[in-house]
């Protein structure tokens, strides 16, 4: 689909990189001849991430953060830095969330989500613009949101994940404008259903439920980690220059399903449409 040399000696920075969704791009990006370096709390999950993506060859760095810091974001740009020696592009994928009637929830968990998703995006976004803007260097800033961010429908039930995402979103688009002048590129991508441990383990109450919800989906199944991947590969890559501050949704149209009045109409089979039609015209 690329060009094999498409990301060739970018340094990437990917949070979250070891689990899901931001494992998968990383695997892409490193087949498209980037160097990585993943960050996230856990260690173990990283070295072993680390280990495995590179058993058919590249470089992967690994250092524990917890965006939720800003001293230990410095200390990892500081780590990066001193392993490779710059930074071409960032991509902001470690999230929280969980399901819960916000009536329930403690300033601690609405601020357990808010700081891993709108202050730790914010932080890695400032230490490395700084950064770039000290060194006059040009980058891409890539924000993994969501749809409901991108909708601006917001959801219940994951209201400070709603909140927070609606927050990068605007920082991803604020920063495109203010920061152009310096080179510096802001993308976004909404996905939609994308199954992986981390999201289906904290916002999915049942398998069954799991499956019924592709029904709500026009293309009736979830999407492929590779599908999510090639779209980060592109917008983070030369060829997609001139994208700037916009948000790509990827989700088979599910928002879209939910947003037209008449939609469900899908359900009606044609003997329904023939039935009804004949009804309709008689009045
Ligand atoms: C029916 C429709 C289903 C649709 C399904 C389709 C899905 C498609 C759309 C998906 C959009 C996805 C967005 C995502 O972001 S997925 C990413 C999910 N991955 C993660 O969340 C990984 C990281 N998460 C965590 O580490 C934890 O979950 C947490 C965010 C809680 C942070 O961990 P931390 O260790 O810092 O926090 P604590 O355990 O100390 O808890 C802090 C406070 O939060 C309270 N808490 C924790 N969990 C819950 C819960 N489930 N409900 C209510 N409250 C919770 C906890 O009690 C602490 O508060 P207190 O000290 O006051 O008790
Ligand atoms: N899967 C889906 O269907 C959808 C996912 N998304 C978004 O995609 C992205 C990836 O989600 P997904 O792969 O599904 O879920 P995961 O749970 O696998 O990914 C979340 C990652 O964030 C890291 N992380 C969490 N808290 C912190 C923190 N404080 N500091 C550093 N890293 C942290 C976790 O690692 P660790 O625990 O080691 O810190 C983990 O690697 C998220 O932004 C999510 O909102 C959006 C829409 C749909």
């Amino acid at each position: 689909m690329f060009r094999s040399d498409l990301l060739r000696d970018k340094v990437i920075v990917i949070t979250g990189g070891g689990t899901g969704l931001g494992r998968a791009i990383g695997e892409r990006y490193l087949e498209l001849g980037a160097k990585l370096a993943i960050a996230s709390r856990r260690k173990d999950v990283l070295q072993t991430a680390a280990q495995e993506m590179t058993q058919n060859g590249g470089e992967v760095f690994y250092h524990p953060c917890d965006v939720r810091d800003p001293s230990q974001v410095t200390e990892l740009f500081d780590a990066i830095y001193a392993h490779y020696g710059k930074v071409d592009i960032l991509v902001n994928n470690a999230a929280g969330n969980f399901i819960s009637p916000t009536e329930r929830l403690s300033s601690r968990a609405v601020d357990s989500v808010l700081n891993i998703v709108l202050h730790g995006t914010f932080y890695m976004t400032l230490e490395l613009g700084k950064r770039w803007i000290e060194e006059k260097k040009s980058g891409t800033m890539l924000n993994i949101v969501t749809t409901y961010a991108a909708s601006g429908a917001g959801s219940g039930f994951v209201v400070p994940s709603a909140a927070a995402k609606a927050g990068v979103l605007t920082l991803t688009r604020s920063l495109a404008v203010e920061w152009a002048k310096y080179g510096i590129r802001q993308v976004a991508i909404a996905p939609g259903m994308f199954p992986t441990e981390g999201a289906w383990s904290r916002l999915v109450p049942s398998e069954e439920m799991g499956e019924r919800l592709l029904n709500r989906v026009p293309l009736h199944r979830a999407g492929n980690k590779s599908e999510l991947a090639n779209l980060a590969a592109f917008l983070v890559s030369d060829e997609a220059a001139y994208i700037n501050g916009e948000v790509v949704t990827i989700d088979g149209g599910e928002w879209l399903q939910g947003a037209g009045e008449f939609n469900e109409l899908a359900d009606l089979t044609n003997e329904d449409w023939d039935q009804l039609s004949a009804k309709m015209r008689s009045k």
